[in-house]
């Protein structure tokens, strides 16, 4: 379960939200919303321990992230904005160095096959410089094929993907919830599970709601007021 208290960030003299308070609980999707420049990244980057927050804890399964420190990374796949792709190396190469940034170990055989699943068969020896934007994304999201962590932190995973690969993704955020997983993702498209919950917060408004189907009553919602 993630927990957030009383959450403020700030960039530069900027306040983005404050007294932010939600709980995400397992077989849960928060799909965080809001305009450009509302916090959504940095919201994402302090819920992964990337970014220390202004005032305000948060908490996974009871021990605030940073005294968990590498129990908690090893609980979180985190995908940001920029892919975590390196152009000289291959989709195999950048799926095994990843695997071990992730702390996640993954055999060839895997990443070839996750490789495979997502529509990159015969691209796996190429060097990612050489792929399409699309491509690269794909190269990326193997890493939740591949994936055993119970929380995945997404930021705009659908961005550059055909719609073949936005339904792919949303099969593996479905399944990842599913079977019991946390997802946090931003997007400005709709996002449906076939089970599970999906919490919703919108930054910089204050229409926070749930939707269904909801098998669990949730504990409370989330709520961030502008600054
Ligand atoms: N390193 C930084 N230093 C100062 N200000 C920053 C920094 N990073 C982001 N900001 C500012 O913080 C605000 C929020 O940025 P953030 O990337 O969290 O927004 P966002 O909601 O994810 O936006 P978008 O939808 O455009 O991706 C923006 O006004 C941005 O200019």
């Amino acid at each position: 379960m993630l927990e957030v208290a009383a959450l403020a960030c700030r960039r530069g003299d900027r306040h983005l939200f404050s007294d932010l308070s939600l709980t995400v609980r397992p077989r849960t999707l928060l799909h965080v919303r809001g305009r450009n420049g509302s916090g959504k990244t940095t919201l994402l980057r302090a819920l992964s321990g990337l970014l220390r927050p202004e005032t305000g804890s948060i908490r996974w399964r009871g021990e605030d992230i940073h005294h968990l420190g590498d129990d908690f990374n090893r609980d979180l796949l985190y995908f940001g904005h920029l892919n975590g792709i390196k152009a000289d190396l291959t989709g195999l190469e950048n799926l095994r160095v990843m695997a071990t940034l992730d702390q996640d170990p993954a055999s060839d055989d895997d990443i070839l096959d996750a490789l495979e699943h997502i529509g990159l068969g015969g691209f796996e020896d190429l060097p990612t410089r050489m792929l399409s934007q699309g491509q690269k994304k794909r190269v990326a999201l193997a890493r939740l094929i591949l994936s055993n962590a119970p929380l995945w932190i997404l930021d705009e995973p659908f961005t550059a993907l055909d719609s073949d690969a936005v339904h792919l993704l949303q099969t593996l955020i479905s399944k990842q919830v599913a079977d019991g997983g946390t997802v946090v993702l931003t997007t400005h498209q709709e996002v449906e599970l076939t089970r599970g919950q999906i919490q919703r917060l919108t930054l910089g408004a204050h229409d926070t709601d749930m939707q269904e189907p909801a098998e669990e009553a949730p504990s409370n919602e989330g709520s961030a007021p502008p600054c």
